[in-house]
């Protein structure tokens, strides 16, 4: 093939953009240092060819896995070599782009210790692990229980005359099963097992527990420890070595019990400290809180794919003398511009989830627990709803980019098979929605006992209003009016939320009902965390936005976002009567225009994300737009493509070839 000028296929879409994209730059990192950190690490990340990774769906499993614990070990030196502070290590990792170890080391070890441990622990633990002296591992999920955390069978039995706990594995069930970076690189864990002393038992806890030797990397006496094996897609998540672990009468000393919640004296005795028990799974909040902050990037990342190369194809039709680009065809765009939408809205609202874990962090510091139970449903809640639509868009975009969406050069077939364990992992999306449904329910439960609803469930203070307020839509315009639309989302939620709650106090045992209603339950969690979404996009936008056009094209998203889903779930808010079928064409027709605002724009929304190339990994994708003869390239690079004649061919081709020539000729 010819060498090629450098041309931007896209040049004229960017022409067309009507905002200052620096300044959306600037919004959508969060701010302009975070903007900068975050565009120094990628491309650090893309100008070094130990990182790369066109390769990974060709390689087999080990060789993935080595090439993946390469990548982490030249993370790791380059972090140190540039003395990098935690949060470009951490953007760096994140643009490295490849499941490992090192995300539960990071993400959960460490945490796990600063929130469950005590001084004492932290001090002893914290810098080892820092300084990456031991690796790290989250060992909760066993292979009969992962939901029910309180069904965990591993025991943790406390021997009072050696001071110690022996962590057994009683049962085939009890297995720890799924902990990333336990199947091969970690040397300690913390394992969640039942605390047992003098026969009782005590419920879970949390247990630092070496796995392998620091010399040879062996597993210690007791310890049996493995990969799960092969997980879905090529490549994908399988550079991450999910791990199974059993323990045979392990003995630990008693200080390495994590006691911030629960402590266990020299003598047995079980002493509850004043913190709530819920602590116990605080991990987990915090890294529900990074997943919804992780879920507008793979989105972003989808939708950026999608949007580029939507402008780029053409089929049927003529547009000045060209075929139609397929961007302009009204259902593309109403399949993927509220894609684009959701992006920024999850973008902000994880913001926002950013703050209020922090918010809760030191407020638990200062022994106030109020906010715990709002800040576990929101955590719980945003998860499920984030991850749940960002799965599912990332395989709509794999459809808006027709056949080659398909090959694995477009990036979208990895992009899912790595995005969507999130709807299980941390919490599987039914059982985390069914959280938030309990902790509604509750709210609603306590409303006349003069318990006032905190945070975001304070709509339900105007409930008598809100179950009865007309949805003031008159004109069409009156959709773009951000207080009309948040008062109908808080309409529909309350509705729902007491029409479940009516239902439910006509069973006589409360269980029986959640189990009886629980697929209504799920419809009002997502129904409020909706709701959460929306009303922290209207926020954002009371907030000063810098730049020319930038604000505009704001709320042209977040009109699309709110209107989409009222679309999407047109059936709750016409059987709850927060509108009329009038009202609902009116937005329909709103949601049209709206296309048409964004639709010059497009390219320059997706650009505002500042992916490299070598970040996005699709050929569809690409900056300049130059999709076919690279598509051409990929193509020719596959191992097939390497010998003109397959390998195969004498041995099963041929014969089958040559005994047709025969039959032919008889
Ligand atoms: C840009 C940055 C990107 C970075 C992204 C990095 C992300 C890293 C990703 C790494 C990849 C994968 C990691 C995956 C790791 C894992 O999966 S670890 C295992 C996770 N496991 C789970 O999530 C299990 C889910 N189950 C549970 O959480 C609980 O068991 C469940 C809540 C479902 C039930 O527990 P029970 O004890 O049986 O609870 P209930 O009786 O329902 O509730 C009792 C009360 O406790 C309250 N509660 C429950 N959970 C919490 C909590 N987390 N915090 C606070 N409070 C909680 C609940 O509301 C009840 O309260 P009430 O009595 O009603 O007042
Ligand atoms: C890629 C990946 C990485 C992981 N990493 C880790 C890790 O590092 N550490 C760790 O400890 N764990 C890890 N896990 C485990 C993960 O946290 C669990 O798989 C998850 O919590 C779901 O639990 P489960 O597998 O028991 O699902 P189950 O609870 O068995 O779910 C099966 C089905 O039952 C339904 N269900 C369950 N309970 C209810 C209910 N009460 N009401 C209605 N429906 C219900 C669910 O909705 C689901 O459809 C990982 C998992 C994956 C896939």
């Amino acid at each position: 093939m010819e060498a090629e000028a450098a041309v931007d296929y896209l040049v004229d879409e960017r022409s067309k953009a009507q905002f200052d994209i620096d300044a959306m730059k600037i919004i959508w990192a969060g701010g302009k240092h975070e903007f900068e950190v975050s565009d120094r690490m990628a491309r650090l990340v893309a100008s070094d060819p130990v990182f790369r990774k066109d390769n990974r769906a060709i390689l087999d499993r080990k060789e993935l896995f080595k090439n993946t614990l390469r990548k982490a070990a030249h993370a790791w030196k380059r972090i140190i070599e540039l003395r990098l502070s935690e949060q470009e290590a951490s953007k760096l990792r994140f643009f490295v782009d490849e499941p490992a170890y090192t995300d539960l080391h990071w993400g959960m070890f460490i945490p796990v210790i600063k929130g469950q441990g005590t001084e004492e622990q932290r001090k002893k633990w914290l810098p080892m692990a820092y300084r990456m002296q031991i690796i790290g591992c989250y060992a909760q999920t066993e292979l009969g229980h992962g939901s029910n955390v309180q069904g965990l069978e591993t025991t943790a039995t406390f021997d009072p005359e050696l001071d110690e706990f022996v962590i057994h594995s009683p049962t085939l069930t009890s297995s720890k099963w799924w902990p990333g970076g336990l199947g091969r690189a970690s040397t300690h864990a913390v394992v969640f097992a039942r605390l047992i002393t003098d026969g009782k038992d005590h419920g879970i806890n949390g247990f630092i527990v070496q796995l392998r030797s620091l010399d040879d990397h062996l597993p210690l006496p007791g310890i049996i420890i493995g990969d799960i094996g092969m997980k879905f897609g090529n490549g994908a998540y399988n550079t991450m070595d999910n791990g199974f672990l059993r323990f045979d009468h392990v003995r630990i000393p008693r200080d390495q019990m994590l006691m911030r919640v629960k402590q266990v004296t020299r003598e047995g005795k079980v002493v509850q400290s004043d913190v709530p028990w819920q602590l116990l799974y605080g991990t987990m909040v915090y890294v529900r809180q990074t997943i919804v902050a992780d879920a507008s990037c793979a989105l972003s990342r989808a939708v950026c794919i999608a949007t580029r190369y939507s402008a780029v194809r053409r089929q049927f039709g003529s547009q000045n003398g060209h075929e139609t680009q397929v961007i302009d065809y009204r259902t593309q765009q109403s399949r993927l511009f509220p894609l684009l939408a959701s992006a920024y809205a999850f973008r902000f609202v994880g913001e926002w989830l950013k703050w209020l874990y922090m918010d809760v962090t030191q407020r638990l510091q200062a022994r106030d627990f109020s906010t715990l139970p709002e800040a576990h449903a929101c955590t719980a809640g945003l998860k499920s709803l984030t991850t749940s639509v960002t799965a599912d868009a990332i395989e709509e975009c794999r459809k808006l980019c027709g056949g080659h969406g398909y090959l694995c050069s477009s990036g979208l077939p990895e992009l899912f098979a790595v995005y969507v364990p999130a709807c299980t992992y941390e919490g599987d999306n039914i059982v985390l929605l069914l959280q938030v449904a309990r902790f509604l329910m509750k709210t609603v439960s306590q409303l006349g006992s003069g318990e006032r609803p905190v945070g975001t469930t304070t709509y339900l203070l105007r409930l008598e209003h809100l179950l009865q307020c007309p949805c003031d839509v008159q004109g069409a315009e009156d959709w773009l009016k951000p207080d009309v639309v948040v008062q109908l989302f808080e309409a529909r939620s309350a509705r729902m939320t007491v029409a479940c709650a009516k239902s439910l106090s006509k069973f006589s045992k409360p269980e029986d009902g959640f189990m009886d209603l629980s697929a209504d339950l799920v419809s009002v969690a997502t129904a409020h965390c909706q709701l959460i979404v929306v009303s922290k996009f209207v926020e954002k936008l009371q907030q000063d936005i810098p730049g020319e056009g930038v604000k505009q094209q704001l709320e042209a998203l977040c009109s699309i976002y709110a209107l989409s889903l009222l679309k999407k779930h047109l059936g709750d808010f016409l059987s709850t009567s927060c509108i009329t079928s009038k009202q609902a064409s009116l937005a329909n027709d709103v949601l049209r225009s709206l296309y048409s605002q964004v639709r010059p724009n497009a390219i320059a929304l997706v650009d505002a994300f500042n992916y490299t190339d070598h970040f996005l990994g699709s050929v569809l994708g690409r900056y300049d737009g130059n999709v076919y003869p690279k598509l051409y390239e990929e193509a020719l690079k596959d191992p097939l493509n390497e010998s003109v004649v397959p390998d195969g061919y004498h041995e099963y081709l041929q014969p089958v070839l040559k005994q047709r020539l025969r039959t032919a000729r008889l």
